[in-house]
């Protein structure tokens, strides 16, 4: 597992092109018939991806948790962008078709990730963080997710914020999961922007077709900077920094949140004149 520090946002300003990749994107998610996880101190999300093509894949601890099993103290989030899956879960089978995402809760035991044809592999994405009570397993289609329309054409950013781990949807201890879907044409997500102090975010960029590219903006509000992001790449986004992007052309991306509350309107909202 590799491990990520925090970073402070007065030693953030200081970074150039490389250093900011290096602490905050997240590339080569999928790696064929292994599992590949991030594990980052900020709030300890753990972020993965997991692509069985030849084999099943058992989802392992591994050192760095320090637990017999990997959700023995945490709880899960999965998202398939990838061809159907099945995901087994202490012996009870769950189908995932594309898009289908599904929350497993502390305490289950094991985990194993296949796909139902090896020449359209599932890629499962995964958010977890620590938790310490136990709720039930539930598996989420895109119609269950709770839907919230965002943006217009005149500001070339309309889309959908399907929410799949939120409290209207079902119960988990921190983690909130969704993905929002741009519409055809749109490219803008996620401004005017926000932060939210008390919540860390990940964003995980994926149908960005041939050599298009996502500019993601991050970095204190009158601090930004950017990433160019591709294809199934994420980005690590602390507390104190907005979280926004624009493509070359639209894109779909799956966000995912831990910390103090899972309120999603708890934002601090940046006014575009603080900017910079
Ligand atoms: O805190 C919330 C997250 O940043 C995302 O849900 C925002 C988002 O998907 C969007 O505006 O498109
Ligand atoms: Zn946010």
């Amino acid at each position: 597992m590799e491990i990520r520090n925090g970073v402070h946002p007065v030693d953030a300003k200081r970074f150039d092109t490389a250093r900011m990749r290096k602490e905050f994107l997240i590339q080569n998610l999928f790696k064929q018939d292994q599992q590949n996880l991030v594990y980052s101190h900020i709030d300890r999300i753990i972020v993965g991806g997991i692509k069985p093509v030849n084999q099943d894949i058992k989802l392992e601890a591994g050192q760095e948790i320090g637990a017999e099993y990997f959700l023995a103290r945490r709880e899960m989030g999965v998202i398939n962008i990838g061809g159907k899956g099945k995901i087994i879960v202490d012996g009870e089978e769950y189908i995932l078709n594309s898009r289908d995402g599904i929350y497993i809760g502390k305490g289950k035991q094991e985990i194993i990730f296949s796909s139902i044809d090896k020449n359209k592999p599932a890629k499962f994405y995964l958010n977890s963080a620590p938790a310490h009570k136990s709720y039930p397993n539930k598996k989420i289609n895109i119609k269950d997710a709770k839907p919230e329309a965002a943006g217009s054409l005149e500001n070339s950013n309309k889309r959908t914020i399907y929410k799949y781990l939120h409290p209207d949807v079902l119960d988990t201890c921190q983690l909130l999961m969704g993905m929002t879907i741009l519409e055809p044409r749109n490219v803008w997500n996620t401004m005017p922007c926000h932060t939210h102090e008390r919540r860390m975010e990940v964003y995980f960029y994926f149908d960005i077709e041939s050599d298009n590219i996502v500019w993601h903006l991050m970095g204190e509000p009158a601090e930004s900077r950017h990433l160019v992001v591709r294809n199934e790449e994420a980005v690590i986004s602390p507390s104190y920094s907005i979280h926004s992007g624009v493509g070359t052309a639209n894109y779909t991306f799956i966000w995912g949140m831990v910390g103090e509350n899972q309120t999603f309107t708890d934002m601090d909202h940046v006014r575009m004149e603080t900017l910079k």
